[in-house]
């Protein structure tokens, strides 16, 4: 089965390899939306894949990295397109995570990435 679990992220960022008059060579910010989704049986016993609580406490670490923060400062995140904020999500949760099936990061309302194993 797979459970999901939903953040929001307010964030600022710039993308710094756009030619030249792209929009998005401005500083300009989103709300960005993260799944964390998981595969897994759920335990027999209490009936979940995983407790929701522990997936928000695995996140927990990043969501602080990443809220209300300039992401080009960040990191690993020079370049903070979907793609490469969806594939630094993966790197940091999969090792606290180990149901961890697929991280989608929906950008705008209209615009995202996503990673999962496949991606690697
Ligand atoms: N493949 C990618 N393309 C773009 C990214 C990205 O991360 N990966 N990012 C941007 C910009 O950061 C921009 O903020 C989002 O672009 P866009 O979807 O074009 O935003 P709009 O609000 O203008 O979308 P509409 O729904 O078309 O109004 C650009 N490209
Ligand atoms: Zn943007």
């Amino acid at each position: 089965m797979h459970i999901f679990k939903i953040f929001q992220i307010e964030a600022a960022h710039r993308l710094p390899h756009v030619p030249e008059g792209h929009k998005c060579a401005r500083l300009h910010g989103h709300s960005f939306r993260i799944e964390i989704h998981l595969a897994g049986e759920p335990d027999p016993q209490m009936g979940w894949v995983m407790d929701f609580g522990d997936v928000k406490a695995a996140f927990a670490p990043l969501y602080d990295q990443l809220d209300h923060h300039y992401l080009n400062d960040i990191e690993g995140l020079e370049n903070p397109t979907s793609e490469m904020l969806a594939r630094w999500i993966w790197q940091r949760l999969a090792p606290r995570l180990p149901g961890l099936d697929k991280v989608v990061v929906h950008e705008t309302c209209t615009s995202g990435a996503s990673c999962s194993r496949d991606s690697f």
